[in-house]
């Protein structure tokens, strides 16, 4: 018989534990066998997986030693948290987010022995209130487990309180501070764009196992303002077609949420129509090297800094994303010519067309296509951006059914609906 050999590399290793044997019930004591290591294993592409080996030894000293050793060698690993503050949406999809976390999430941390504070939010806003009177310092991290719309809240907070804690006034902010620890996203919810596009899957513990090893990635984000104040913080936007959707769908929450969807995208895409609005929008100076994908039309802008352009017409539908927006209706991204930390936003403009034509651009979202490449698309890579919707008067303005009596468009921010009259300044 030939022992095999196999190397374990400790950075893989998450947990350490005394394996014996214990009897139904018994919780204390048993018959020591040996040593666990629980390991995280990528198993395929960006999915990873929680293994365990077993090492088997009857000494109790020789397994104490090896014990104490590789808690002591874990415990050196100075980037992965100790104690987190986990916020569980349990409205989010199907309401599976409460099992998606005490079956999924919380053993990993626990096997990990890292310290929880959960809070289960009772109404919308919640998780904001938490996080701004909350002990953050206390935490090396906080979890949200939900859908985009609760992730969005928990960054917003986040940043709000970084904010806060800096002494910056949160009604204009002009140099955000950055946030004081880092926000795991575990996908529960409906739309999961933000774990995704961090992780490049939506999987809860492959998500659950880049947090316990304690991976962090910086990631862009935008101020969305008037001219007088702070909306929030958020990682997208949509103006045109993607807002007036999402607005049609809250109408008809009562409807099951895929259903609400489905149908508020095709309602939507029937009464299809342009926004008039003035895009104003500051190029990011790139050097040509850094445009990859040579089938991507990306318009770079090599002239001189902070020079503001401006393009005024009719809009199916502007986006505004400072990360690729990853989903399962569009794997490679909503915004693929953006990433997720290069201080940019892409700004991508859909003219007014047909319809056939606005669904032949959707449709290549979904396929290896470039749905950039319409004469009606243009997209930019841009440090920041003014919409200032033209506001209609007349009989043309009862014609815009969704704006409301106050004369508010409706935005798309993170997939949640925010509604505003005056300019919108992205940054
Ligand atoms: N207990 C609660 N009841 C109702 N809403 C809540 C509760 N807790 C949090 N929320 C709010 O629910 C919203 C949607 O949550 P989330 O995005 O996680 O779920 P979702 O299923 O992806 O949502 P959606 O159906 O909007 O796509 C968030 O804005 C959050 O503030």
């Amino acid at each position: 018989l030939q022992a095999q050999e196999e190397i374990i590399e400790m950075k893989d290793v998450f947990a350490v534990k005394l394996k014996r044997r214990r009897f139904a019930g018994q919780k204390k004591g048993g018959t020591l066998l040996g040593i666990t290591i629980f390991k995280c294993l990528n198993k395929e592409e960006n999915k990873l997986t929680d293994c365990a080996i077993h090492l088997n030894n009857l000494s109790e000293d020789h397994c104490q030693s090896w014990f104490r050793h590789l808690k002591e060698i874990l415990n050196g690993f100075q980037n992965r948290p100790k104690s987190l503050k986990v916020f569980v949406n349990p409205s989010s999809h199907k309401r599976e987010a409460t099992n998606i976390y005490y079956e999924k999430v919380a053993p990993l941390f626990k096997l990990a022995d890292i310290k929880t504070d959960v809070t289960v939010t009772e109404y919308e806003g919640h998780a904001l209130s938490v996080i701004k009177e909350c002990d953050l310092q206390a935490f090396d991290g906080v979890v949200c487990v939900g859908g985009d719309g609760s992730v969005s809240e928990v960054a917003h907070g986040l940043l709000l309180r970084a904010q806060i804690d800096a002494g910056i006034d949160t009604e204009y902010v002009s140099k955000p501070a950055r946030a004081s620890v880092p926000l795991g996203v575990i996908p529960a919810g409906t739309t999961n764009i933000l774990a995704h596009t961090l992780y490049g899957i939506k999987h809860a513990v492959t998500a659950t196992l880049h947090i316990v090893m304690g991976h962090v990635q910086a990631v862009d984000v935008c101020t969305f303002s008037t001219p007088s104040k702070l909306l929030r913080f958020g990682f997208s936007a949509m103006f045109g077609f993607g807002a007036r959707t999402l607005a049609l769908a809250e109408k008809h929450r009562w409807m099951p949420s895929s259903q609400r969807k489905d149908f508020a995208f095709i309602k939507t895409l029937a009464d299809l129509k342009p926004e008039e609005c003035e895009l104003s929008f500051l190029p990011l100076q790139i050097l040509e090297e850094d445009t990859h994908e040579k089938d991507r039309i990306t318009l770079l802008y090599l002239g001189s800094k902070d020079q503001w352009q401006k393009i005024q017409g009719h809009f199916l539908n502007v986006s505004i994303m400072a990360i690729p927006c990853l989903c399962s209706m569009a794997p490679r991204g909503l915004a693929p010519n953006t990433r997720l930390n290069n201080g940019s936003m892409a700004l991508i403009v859909v003219q007014n067309t047909s319809r056939t034509e606005f669904i032949k651009h959707l449709k290549r979202y979904s396929s290896a296509r470039n749905q950039f490449n319409f004469p009606f698309v243009e997209t930019y890579t841009v440090r920041e951006v003014k919409v200032q919707p033209r506001f209609k008067s007349g009989p043309d303005a009862k014609e815009n059914t969704c704006l409301n009596a106050e004369g508010n468009y409706p935005w798309n921010i993170d997939g949640d609906l925010m509604k505003e009259a005056s300019e919108v300044h992205v940054r």
